[in-house]
């Protein structure tokens, strides 16, 4: 579990953790000291002779006080090393999310992220502040009480001691009985959270559609199944948490039966047997407590595994001497890309001078998409290679090829700051006249002008509080300050209102004005002007050429042409 925690956490906290492991196991001992202290005060008292218990009665005091201070001291390192921890977490998740390929935020993970780095973090780092102190002493004061007991009387800590083994057998078997049930536990908590998170943002989806009640079943079925599973998870420990009851309760019998029978037999005194069987009650309530401990401590186990696994997925490999392109042209050379085992871009060559634009159109599911996000290296290639200036993508450093290229996506995201801030993240250090005629190039000043804040208007979760039009012109806004040599659009397929429309659509010409271009084109406005078309199909392309030479071929593109002639966006 300390390993796992530190793998998580990296090694530079292998100092602080291990010091607070120190600390909390010498309060521990300071604690089994103190009450197995008690034997000698004790037996001198209950014999007369206070005279004698007065030493044994200093030494009492000052395993109290050395425990006292120890106690605050591992308590305090505790949650001292576990808030520095979190923080820490905090800092390496985020890291590592930053490296991540972007291909790995597919479905479903962003809320599954999003879960394990509130709760899952903070459950993964209270073993260290909340749970390591009171498993520690649940282990180590009993041990320790039964250790100076065998040097007082060792027939009684022998019979005490027996009992360790049992206990450490019975919290493996609970363990090993409730993994899978915990894991199950714990991954339909999961799917439970991401069910409300979608309840809640698909609202206004399901009271147009009148599908509330239905979704809302859905809901409810997922957290009956974590009631089910955590029922279930319960269950299981519950032999472990009887036997552990009945394991300390034998044990207190056998002190009590082999005191009584040394007694009667004259090896050791009645105050012996009363001092053993205070001791051994001492003993019974952190072992006790395991049973709970345990179960938190393997709820905290998955949670650092989970973890785990997002620190350890390799980001895509950098190149040790990276290129830097000098051109800006781009081609694909017998690329083929699989996610999982279906084959989305099957063998696919293309190339694109620099300054030219290149539209790809094609059904659903065509691969177009794809195309472009393995120009921008969300993905690595299967076989072949992807090229940016005739240099192969993997040899450009990440950050380099990112400077290259501007993308505009169909579902444009806004950070919650304002609009100002959301511009100028594609370039942090444009100058306002910058900033400014990228926003007028994009129509975006127009917006701006309306709204009460003008440029310091927040614009909401997500840019929640403008409308889709408007957000695309945000985020061609950015493109444009940016002022990539590259631009790869995909673009938006739902229809604007005719103002955004215009708006949108000169923002994106002005956009593309002497750039390389790939765009996944929707419009057949777009489409006609670009240098050339290439009609994918089944992650292949099918047909390649001009506008009038596809027309004039009469294939596939030219029933398309027919086909979108009928729709009004064209
Ligand atoms: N992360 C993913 N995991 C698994 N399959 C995926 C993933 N992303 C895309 N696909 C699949 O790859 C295929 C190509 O997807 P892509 O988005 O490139 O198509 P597209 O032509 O852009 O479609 P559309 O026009 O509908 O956006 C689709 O069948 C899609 O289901």
């Amino acid at each position: 579990m300390i390993r796992l925690l530190l793998r998580v956490l990296g090694h530079d906290y292998a100092r602080p953790v291990r010091r607070t492991i120190g600390l909390m196991t010498a309060a521990s001992v300071a604690e089994g000291l103190a009450y197995a202290l008690l034997i000698p005060v004790l037996r001198a008292l209950l014999d007369d002779r206070p005279a004698d218990a007065r030493p044994w009665l200093a030494g009492l005091g000052a395993a109290v006080a050395v425990y006292a201070v120890l106690r605050y001291r591992s308590d305090l390192a505790g949650f001292r090393v576990g808030t520095t921890m979190l923080r820490g977490m905090y800092r390496r998740l985020g890291d590592q999310l930053a490296r991540l390929p972007l291909g790995w935020y597919g479905a479903g993970r962003v809320g599954d992220v999003s879960i394990l780095a509130g709760r899952g973090v903070l459950q993964a780092m209270s073993v260290i502040a909340h749970l390591l102190a009171p498993f520690v002493s649940a282990c180590v004061t009993p041990l320790t009480i039964v250790v100076i007991l065998l040097v007082f009387h060792w027939q009684l800590g022998v019979a005490a001691l027996l009992a360790a083994p049992v206990v450490a057998a019975i919290q493996a078997r609970v363990g090993r009985a409730t993994a899978a049930a915990d894991a199950e536990s714990a991954a339909r908590d999961r799917k439970a959270a991401q069910r409300v998170v979608e309840y809640l943002q698909a609202q206004p989806v399901l009271r147009a559609g009148g599908r509330t009640a239905e979704r809302f079943a859905l809901l409810d079925d997922a957290l009956r199944d974590v009631q089910l599973a955590s029922r279930r998870s319960t269950v299981l420990t519950l032999p472990g948490a009887v036997g552990l009851a009945l394991v300390v309760q034998t044990m207190f019998t056998a002190v009590l039966a082999l005191g009584a029978a040394l007694a009667l037999g004259g090896t050791i005194g009645a105050a012996d047997v009363l001092i053993a069987l205070v001791l051994a009650a001492r003993c019974a309530d952190p072992l006790l407590s395991l049973t709970e401990l345990g179960g938190r401590l393997r709820g905290a186990r998955t949670e650092l595994t989970r973890l785990d696994t997002i620190l350890s997925t390799p980001p895509l490999p950098e190149a040790s001497d990276p290129i830097r392109p000098d051109r800006h042209d781009l081609e694909f050379v017998s690329v083929s890309f699989r996610h999982g085992s279906r084959t989305v871009v099957d063998d696919l060559s293309l190339a694109v001078p620099e300054g030219q634009r290149l539209a790809i159109v094609g059904p659903s599911g065509a691969g177009k998409s794809t195309i472009l996000q393995l120009l921008a290296r969300f993905y690595d290639v299967d076989a072949g290679s992807v090229r940016v200036g005739g240099v192969d993508v993997r040899a450009i450093s990440t950050e380099e090829l990112m400077a290259r290229i501007a993308i505009v996506f169909q579902d444009v995201y806004l950070f919650d700051g304002t609009i100002e801030e959301n511009v100028r993240l594609g370039r942090p250090d444009a100058d306002d006249a910058a900033l400014r005629a990228a926003a007028a190039a994009a129509r975006l000043d127009e917006v701006v002008d309306r709204l009460p804040d003008g440029w310091a208007t927040n614009v909401g979760e997500g840019g929640a509080l403008l409308s889709g039009g408007e957000r695309q012109r945000v985020s061609i806004a950015r493109a444009l300050l940016k002022d990539a040599p590259i631009v790869l659009l995909d673009e938006v397929t739902s229809a604007l209102d005719p103002v955004n429309e215009a708006a949108v659509g000169e923002g994106i010409e002005r956009l593309m004005a002497g750039r390389t271009v790939v765009i996944v084109a929707h419009r057949m406005r777009t489409v006609r002007r670009a240098d050339r078309i290439v009609f994918a199909d089944g992650g292949r392309i099918v047909e390649s050429g001009s506008h009038e030479e596809l027309l004039h071929h009469g294939g596939r593109y030219a029933d398309f042409w027919t086909l979108s002639l009928t729709a009004p966006a064209a």
